[in-house]
């Protein structure tokens, strides 16, 4: 068994001093969770952009993503509009969140201090664009959107409503 990393340190300060740290809410957790410090009621279809109370200051070579919470997402219908939010080790200014209500019927209630998503800290690298004439050849080549199948253009009507189906994805199974 190879041995726990140790964590890396990760400045933060806080501009609403009552607001509690992001946390793991378990050991292996990859996203901390934060909270918002505005209360908002999210109409449906309604996108916002809420303060998280924190700033932080990431080593170089380091960024951090805003990704939704999958229990907001199942339960509420509430996404990220720019998910994943990018966070760049520069940033020094208080970290946001753009919620938008999917749901179509249903307003959706945020108190101060509830979760509304969870940061996860990653290296990135860095690079170095070379301008080729030509890149060298591979194995998907070109084939972009759907190319390997899955949306099929089987499509019909129920009930008044559209739908595309994913057929193909079912044959041979
Ligand atoms: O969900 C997010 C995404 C970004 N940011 C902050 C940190 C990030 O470093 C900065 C800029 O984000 P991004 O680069 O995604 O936005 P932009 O529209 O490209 O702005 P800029 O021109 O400032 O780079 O905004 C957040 O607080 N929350
Ligand atoms: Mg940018």
């Amino acid at each position: 068994m190879t041995p726990a990393q140790a964590p890396v340190d990760v400045l933060i300060k806080r501009v609403d001093p009552d607001v509690p740290l992001p946390h793991y809410a378990h050991p292996g957790d990859a996203g901390a969770d934060l909270r918002t410090t505005r209360s908002h009621v999210l109409e449906p279809g309604e996108r916002a952009v809420l303060p998280t109370g924190v700033c932080i200051a990431l080593p170089e070579g380091y960024a951090a993503f805003v990704h939704p919470r999958s229990g907001l997402a199942a339960r509420c219908g509430v996404a990220l509009v720019n998910a994943p939010g990018t966070v760049d080790a520069g940033y020094r200014g208080e970290i946001k969140v753009i919620v938008v209500n999917l749901d179509p019927r249903e307003s959706v209630r945020f108190e101060r201090f509830d979760r509304i998503a969870q940061l996860v800290v990653q290296q990135v690298e860095k690079v170095s664009f070379q301008e080729v004439a030509e890149l060298p050849d591979s194995a998907r080549a070109a084939g972009g959107f759907g190319s390997t199948g899955g949306h099929s253009a089987v499509g019909g009507t129920t009930g008044g409503n559209r739908y595309a189906s994913v057929v193909s994805d079912r044959e041979g199974q």
